[in-house]
C-alpha cells in the first residue's frame, strides 16, 4: 500500500469510489526502491504547446490537395501510412481494408500509425508528407522511452507470473479466485485473455500486448487486500499510468469484428466475453480517461456499448467518453439495481446479453420528453451522495456547505489583494485531484514552476527544502496526477484559452479548469464601462464552456477597492453582477479573523446554487506547508448564514438549518487531513 512517508495518511483513503483503485507507478513492484532520475527542471506533465489547432475540414483539404486517399471515420480520417514503405507505393496498394493505416485525429490533427506505432502532431503529419522523410523517423511513440527503459522489469514480472491453474496449491487457486471475484470465470476465459498470477505480489498480472501481439509492452498488477469485511483492489502499471495506454482483449479483436463492449476493468471484459461470446475492451485507466491516443483501435467498431460500471460516476464517464467516440454510434449500460457491473452480473447469474439489449443510445437530442428523462431523474434521486460531487478530503466545511466539487459548474472565487487567493485555491484543487479529478490550471500572474512548488510543497505537507532527499520520491507521486498546466503568463486572449481548454478536455478528459485570473484576459481597455463588457464577455465564455463540456471552472476574480476594513461582499465582485450571477458557486476569502475561530482569514461561501447552504468558517494558515486545510486538532466551527447581513464575524455562531444529518454525512470528512 501506498503510504505518505511523513503522515501515515493512506493515499487510497483519499478516495471515494467504492471500489477504490489506485495507481502505484512502479512503487509496489518486486524492484527493489523507486528509479533515481537526473535532476529535470520541468517536473510536471504540460499540454503540449504551441497547441496546434486544426479543424477537421483543414485537415480533408489538405489531403485532397495532395492527392492521399482517406476514408472519413467516426473520429478520425483513416489514410495510408507514409511509415510502412515508400510513400507513391503505400498510397496505390491502400484498401480502405489495409490492416494498418495511418489515423488522422479529426479534433487535434495528431496521427498514429498502428503498423509502426509512429505518431505525432499535425505539424509533423504535414512535414513527414512534404518533406518525404517520414520513413526516417519511425517509431517515435510518446512513451516508447519509458517503455523502453521498464521492459526488463515488465518482462521478469511477466516471467515469474503463471497462469492461476498452474499454483502448486489448490487452497491458493481457491484463495484467489475468492479474493477477485472470479467463482464464475472459466479457466479458459483466464487462458484466452492471458491473464497471470504473480504469487510474490498476490496479485492478477495483465498483460499489454502490441497491436500485433507480437511484443509485451507494459502490464497492469491487480492486487487485492483485505479491507475491514469487504476488499479493496489496488492497481500498479508499469510503464506509469500516464503512459499505460492498453485496451485490454485488442488482440483478440478481430478485424471484422463491427460491434464492441467497452469496460472501463479488465475482469468485467473476461465476465462479459465469457458471457456473451462478444469482442470486449477494458480501458487502460478505468473511469478517468479515455485518450485520444487510443481511439484508432476503435475506429472499425460501427456499434460500441459502454458498460463501465454500476455508479452515477461510471454513468457521467460513459456519456463524455460517447462524446469522443462519436454518439451516433454508442450506447450507454444504465448503472443501476438490476444493471450492476458486468463481473457481478456474472457472478449473480444474471442474463448479461438482456442488459446489453437495454442499452440506450448515447446520441442526443435537442427536444426531449420527461418519459425520456425519467430513468435519468430516478438515477440522480436514488444517488443523491454522488449527486452531490466529489467531497473535499482536506477541507470538511466545504463539504458541509456546498456538498460537493461537481461538474459541469462555474465557481468564481474572491479576496482582497496578497489574502492568499492563489495558496489556498491551490489546495482546494489539489485536493480533488488526488481524488481523481483531472485537472488543468491556468495561472497567468506566477508561473508554473512557483505554483507547482507550492502546490508540492501542500502535498507532501512540509518545505522540501530541507528534505531535499525525499524530492524524488514525492515529485513521483505527483507526477502520476492528472495535473496539467497551461503555460500562458501574462495577458492573455480569451479566445486562445478557451481553445486550448476545449483541447485539454478532449485529450486528457480534464473536469476541473482553474483560471487565476481573470483580469488577465480582459486586455487594455482603459474605459471603465469597455473593462465592464468585456469581463462580462469572458464571465459568459467561461459559463458556456463549463456547460457544454460538464468541466468545472473555477474562477478567480480580483474585488473591486473597498475600505480595508469591511467584508467583502458577493457585490464587492470587480464589473457588473453578471459574474456572481452566471455563477454556481461564489467563495470569498475574507482577510478577517472569526472571533469563533482559529486562524486571521475565513472562508464565506455567499451562493451556492446546488442547495442554498451559504456560510462561513475559519481558515488557519500553516507556513510550513502553505496549507489552510484545518490541523487534526482544530475545530472548524461552522456559522450558516442565509444572508450577507449575518456575516459580521464579531457576532457568536448560529446554526441554521444544517440539522443532524448533515453533521453525521461530513464525519468521514472530518479524519484528519495528511
Ligand atoms: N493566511 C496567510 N497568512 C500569511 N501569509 C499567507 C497567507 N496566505 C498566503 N500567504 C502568503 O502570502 C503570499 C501571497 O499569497 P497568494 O499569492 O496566495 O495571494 P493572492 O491573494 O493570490 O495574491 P494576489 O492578490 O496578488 O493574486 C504567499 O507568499 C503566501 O505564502
Amino acid at each position: 500500500m501506498w503510504i505518505s512517508p511523513q503522515s501515515g495518511y493512506p493515499l487510497r483513503a483519499l478516495l471515494t469510489l467504492r471500489w477504490p483503485i489506485m495507481w502505484m507507478g512502479c512503487r509496489g513492484l518486486p524492484r527493489g526502491g523507486p528509479p533515481r532520475r537526473p535532476y529535470r527542471k520541468e517536473v510536471l506533465p504540460t499540454p503540449e504547446t504551441p497547441v496546434v489547432l486544426v479543424t477537421a475540414a483543414e485537415i480533408r483539404q489538405y489531403l485532397r490537395a495532395r492527392g492521399i486517399p482517406f476514408q472519413d471515420g467516426y473520429s478520425c480520417l483513416r489514410t495510408p501510412s507514409p511509415f510502412l514503405g515508400p510513400w507513391g507505393a503505400e498510397a496505390e496498394n491502400w484498401t480502405e481494408g489495409s490492416p494498418h493505416s495511418l489515423f488522422i485525429d479529426k479534433t487535434t490533427g495528431h496521427f498514429l500509425c498502428t503498423g509502426t506505432l509512429a505518431e505525432g502532431n499535425w505539424e509533423d503529419f504535414q512535414a513527414s508528407v512534404e518533406g518525404g522523410a517520414a520513413g526516417s523517423w519511425v517509431s517515435e511513440g510518446k512513451g516508447s522511452e519509458t517503455v523502453d527503459s521498464h521492459s526488463n522489469d515488465v518482462l521478469r514480472i511477466w516471467d515469474r507470473a503463471v497462469p492461476l491453474t498452474e499454483l502448486p496449491d489448490q487452497e491458493e487457486i481457491h484463495v484467489a479466485r475468492t479474493m477477485f471475484n472470479l467463482a464464475k470465470v472459466s479457466d479458459a476465459t483466464l487462458k484466452l485473455f492471458n491473464v497471470r498470477y504473480l504469487r510474490a505480489a498476490r496479485s492478477l498480472v495483465f498483460p499489454w500486448f502490441s497491436p500485433g501481439g507480437l511484443s509485451l509492452r507494459g502490464l497492469k498488477l491487480l492486487k487485492a487486500e483485505g479491507q475491514g469485511e469487504g476488499v479493496c483492489y489496488v492497481e500498479t502499471t508499469l510503464p506509469r499510468p500516464s503512459a499505460y495506454h492498453n485496451l485490454f482483449g485488442l488482440p483478440l479483436i478481430n478485424l471484422r469484428d463491427v460491434e464492441v463492449v467497452l469496460t472501463s476493468r479488465e475482469l468485467d471484459s473476461l465476465a462479459l466475453h465469457q458471457a456473451t461470446g462478444l469482442p470486449t475492451l477494458a480501458l487502460p485507466r478505468g473511469l478517468t480517461c479515455l485518450p485520444p491516443t487510443l481511439l484508432p483501435y476503435l475506429e472499425q467498431f460501427r456499434r460500441i456499448v459502454l458498460w463501465l460500471g454500476d455508479d452515477l460516476r461510471a454513468w457521467e464517464a460513459a456519456k463524455l467518453f460517447a462524446r469522443k467516440l462519436n454518439p451516433k454510434r454508442c450506447s450507454l449500460v444504465r448503472p443501476g439495481d438490476q444493471h450492476p457491473r458486468p463481473l457481478e452480473a456474472l457472478t449473480q447469474g444474471l442474463n448479461l446479453q438482456r442488459i446489453l439489449r437495454s442499452a440506450l443510445p448515447a446520441g442526443h437530442k435537442s427536444i426531449v420528453s420527461f418519459r425520456q428523462l425519467r430513468e435519468e431523474v430516478l438515477g440522480e434521486l436514488s444517488n443523491v451522495e454522488q449527486v452531490a460531487g466529489v467531497r473535499w478530503g482536506r477541507f470538511p466545511d466545504l463539504n458541509r456547505l456546498l456538498k460537493g466539487h461537481r461538474k459541469g459548474e462555474l465557481t468564481v472565487f474572491t479576496g482582497p489583494t496578497g489574502s492568499g487567493k492563489t495558496t489556498f485555491i491551490s489546495e482546494y484543487a489539489l485536493d480533488l485531484c488526488t481524488q481523481g479529478v483531472n485537472t488543468l490550471w491556468g495561472s497567468f500572474e506566477i508561473s508554473n514552476v512557483r505554483l507547482a512548488r507550492i502546490m508540492l510543497t501542500q502535498f507532501a505537507m512540509g518545505r522540501l527544502e530541507e528534505r531535499l532527499e525525499e524530492y524524488d520520491e514525492w515529485a513521483d507521486r505527483f507526477e502520476d496526477l492528472a495535473l496539467y498546466f497551461m503555460t500562458f503568463h501574462g495577458q492573455q486572449n480569451i479566445r486562445t484559452v478557451v481553445d486550448t481548454m476545449h483541447h485539454a478536455v478532449y485529450v486528457y478528459d480534464i473536469c476541473h479548469v482553474i483560471i487565476d485570473n481573470l483580469q488577465f484576459m480582459m486586455g487594455h481597455e482603459q474605459l471603465s464601462s469597455d473593462r465592464i463588457a468585456a469581463q462580462d464577455y469572458i464571465v459568459g465564455a467561461f459559463r458556456k464552456f463549463a456547460t457544454d463540456n460538464s468541466c468545472h471552472v473555477t474562477l478567480v476574480i480580483h474585488p473591486r477597492k473597498e475600505d480595508s476594513d469591511k467584508e467583502l461582499q458577493t457585490a464587492s465582485i470587480f464589473g457588473s453582477a453578471k459574474a456572481s450571477q452566471e455563477a454556481d458557486n461564489v467563495l470569498i476569502l475574507q482577510d478577517k479573523k472569526l472571533v469563533t475561530g482559529p486562524g486571521k482569514r475565513y472562508l464565506q461561501v455567499a451562493k451556492n446554487r446546488f442547495d442554498g447552504d451559504v456560510g462561513v468558517f475559519p481558515l488557519e494558515f500553516n507556513k510550513s506547508s502553505l496549507t489552510f486545510s484545518p490541523s487534526a486538532k482544530g475545530k472548524a466551527r461552522l456559522k450558516k448564514v442565509k444572508d450577507d447581513n449575518e456575516l459580521d464575524p464579531k457576532k457568536p455562531p448560529s446554526r441554521k438549518g444544517g440539522g443532524a444529518s448533515g453533521k453525521q454525512k461530513d464525519k468521514a470528512a472530518q479524519t484528519p487531513p495528511p
